[in-house]
This record gives structure tokens, sequence and C-alpha cells, in this order.
């Protein structure tokens, strides 16, 4: 048993986004599988973050093209990170859609579902079809943080991505 903290971040976005490839790049370096099959995927991973230990749990979701059976997420986790791709018009209008129902949540629940928004697959700025101030837009309209990566490229700003969620997580 760990004495860490924990985090649980949940991993949305529309099939295709890249949800996987950025959970990979994330744990690439130390990393703990744990396959729960009622679950989808859930890693768990021993970060540091502001010097301070936590154990990371990241479910990497697997909705379809819509949320679907939200409950299992909604209630397990902590923050979540809901990743559109800047080369997919349909993925950001389905970010959209998720960003939506967090808040919904949030409001009947009166809880806060802290929340980073990210575009995802910056190395295909050549075919983008959202910009950036579009995607910092909806962001703001949703209070939330924004981020634009690539899960091929470096690893630093994926795992900037992650820690800022776990930051969101704990103000
Ligand atoms: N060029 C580029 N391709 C990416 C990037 N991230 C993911 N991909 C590719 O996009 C496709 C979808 O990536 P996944 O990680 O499977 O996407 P997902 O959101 O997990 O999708 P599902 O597993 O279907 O739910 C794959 O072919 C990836 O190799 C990226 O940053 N840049």
């Amino acid at each position: 048993p760990s004495a860490s903290p924990e985090v649980n971040l949940a991993i949305l976005g529309r099939r295709g986004a890249g949800k996987s490839a950025l959970t990979v790049k994330f744990l690439t370096k130390r990393f703990i599988s744990e396959y729960d099959p009622n679950l989808e995927d859930t890693y768990s991973s021993e970060e540091t973050v502001d010097h301070q230990p936590i154990l990371l749990r990241v479910m990497d979701t697997a909705d379809l093209d819509t949320p679907r059976n939200c409950e299992r997420y909604l209630n397990w986790a902590h923050a979540f990170l809901v990743v559109y791709s800047v080369d997919s018009r349909q993925s950001f209008e389905s970010s959209c859609s998720y960003l939506e129902l967090l808040a919904l949540h949030a409001k009947e629940t009166q809880r806060s579902y802290p929340t980073v928004l990210l575009g995802n697959k910056l190395d295909m700025a050549q075919s983008r079809q959202v910009t950036k101030a579009e995607g910092a837009a909806l962001a703001g309209r949703f209070g939330c943080l924004f981020f634009e990566v690539s899960a091929c490229l470096d690893f630093e700003h994926v795992q900037h991505v992650f820690h800022e969620a776990v930051r969101e997580a704990r103000r």
C-alpha cells in the first residue's frame, strides 16, 4: 500500500484523438500496468509534483463518439483531461460535449470537476482544422486550463499537462 496521496485522472475524448498515445507517452518512463476489465484500462504511476509524491491513476476511457455510461468515471476521477485532435473538427466538437457534461454534473452535484482541455497532434498543424484561439476560447468558456501538445513529440510537454491536471485536482 502506498502512503502517497492519490489522484485519479480520466482521459476523455473522441476515438482517435490520441488518448492512448498520450497515456502511453506519459507512462513510458516509470509505469505499473494494472488491468481492470470492468473499467477499461487504468494505470498507476508514482509521480512527484511540486516536490510532493503522488500516486496518479490514469483511466484511458473508451467511449465511442460521444459521452456514454459516464458514471464510471464521473464518480471515480478527481480530475479530467479532455482531448481532441487539432486536425479534426469533429473531435473538437466532441470535446465540447464532454466539457458540457462535466459542467452539468458540477452543477448537479455541487462538486468541482477540475479539467484540462488538450489539443493533441500538434505535429499535424499543417492540416489543422481547429485554431489555437478556438481551443483557448472553449477552455475559457468552461474555466479550464488549455494546452496543445503532440503525443509523438517530446515527453516533457506531455508530462507537464498530466502534472497540471494533478495541480488542478489539488486546488
Ligand atoms: N501525428 C500524430 N498522430 C497521433 C498523435 N497521437 C495519436 N496519434 C495517432 O492517432 C491515432 C489514434 O490514437 P489513439 O491514441 O489510439 O487514440 P484514442 O483517442 O486512444 O482512440 P481510441 O483508442 O480509438 O479510443 C493512432 O493512429 C495514433 O498513432 C499525435 O500526437 N500525432
